[in-house]
């Protein structure tokens, strides 16, 4: 179980904040609602030795709402532990869960790998034309090695691109430095090269829309810079868009609850030294919670 003390006073500025940019994210549940009001999350990825990058996600993606969550390993078997971390996670090869028709949205990436039986996981995911798809880690290396994945996609608005500042250097073909020295016109070189929706993380990390408006992100702490806390937040907005969250709302939302969660901890004695990924996702919880309360 897991409450967190805030500031009155912060709690209401996040409230304001929330529901003049994210609306949709302060809802309450309806009464008449049940888990398929939720939305049905596939993720991807998780080949020999990553099983924990999409662990991480889904556990994520469960805690900030969404109605089911299935994690498709990209190994021939499944790595059977993670069933008494979470039970509530359904699990599949990801050949296996590309063929169902019941995901309202995709996360592919998190410990994908590179080699090429990851190429075709990823082709496949993509020609789920109308179905919004994240894309983070190893899918954006393999976008980088071979840009016309995104080819022949009918629909790149519903693409989001989760780049840190080592893969978006990959996918500009240029140095971590450039990318950090000019990250306004990395953001939008991104999106416009891509035609995608795309997050620059790392501090105050940037969202640009496919037609090149940027927003920045100011909530977060150093806490994040720990391993898995990209996959955590691929999970969150992952679960907002199965959620039926609009794009912009998820893709803004998400990145600003995953700051605001790290900061909670913080303001709780948890990190910013040493805060653990799986840590954050009972933050977002809470905070969800607190978004969607009256007072
Ligand atoms: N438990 C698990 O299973 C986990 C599995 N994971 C999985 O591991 C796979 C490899 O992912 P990865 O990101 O660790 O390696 P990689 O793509 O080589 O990137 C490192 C490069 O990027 C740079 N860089 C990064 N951030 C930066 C910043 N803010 N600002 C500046 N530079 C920055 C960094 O630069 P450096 O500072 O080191 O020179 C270095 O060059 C991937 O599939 C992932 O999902 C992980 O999620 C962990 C938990
Ligand atoms: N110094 C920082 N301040 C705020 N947020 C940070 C900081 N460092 C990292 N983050 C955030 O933490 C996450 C790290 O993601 P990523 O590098 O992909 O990690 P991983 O691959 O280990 O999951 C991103 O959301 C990034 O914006």
């Amino acid at each position: 179980m897991n409450t967190f003390r805030t500031d009155r006073e912060l709690l209401r500025q996040w409230r304001r904040l929330a529901r003049s940019q994210f609306p949709a994210i302060c809802q309450p549940r309806p009464a008449q609602s049940h888990k398929g009001t939720f939305g049905t999350l596939g993720i991807i990825g998780g080949a020999e030795g990553m099983a924990g990058s999409v662990s991480l996600s889904a556990v994520a993606a469960l805690h900030c709402g969404c109605g089911k969550v299935w994690l498709g390993f990209h190994q021939p078997t499944l790595p059977l532990p993670l069933l008494t971390q979470q039970p509530e996670i359904m699990l599949a090869t990801a050949e296996h869960l590309l063929q169902r028709s019941d995901i309202s949205a995709w996360v592919i990436g998190c410990g994908l790998g590179t080699h090429e039986s990851a190429v075709s996981v990823l082709k496949s995911c993509l020609q789920q034309h109308n179905i919004v798809t994240l894309l983070d880690a190893d899918a954006l290396n393999l976008l980088a090695q071979q840009p016309d994945i995104l080819a022949g996609r009918k629909n790149k608005h519903n693409i989001i691109l989760t780049p840190h500042p080592g893969e978006a250097s990959r996918l500009l073909q240029c140095s971590i430095s450039e990318i950090q020295g000019n990250r306004n016109q990395a953001v939008c070189r991104l999106a416009a090269k891509y035609n995608a929706w795309v997050v620059l993380k790392g501090h105050q990390s940037l969202i640009a829309s496919p037609n090149g408006q940027v927003w920045q992100n100011n909530s977060g702490n150093p806490g994040l810079a720990t391993a898995g806390s990209g996959d955590v937040l691929a999970g969150i907005i992952g679960s907002l868009l199965a959620q039926q969250i609009p794009l912009e709302q998820a893709v803004y939302a998400g990145v600003w609850l995953h700051g605001i969660a790290a900061d909670i901890l913080a303001a709780n004695e948890i990190g910013p030294i040493g805060l653990c990924a799986g840590e954050i996702a009972p933050a977002v919880r809470w905070l969800r919670n607190r978004l969607s309360e009256t007072n």
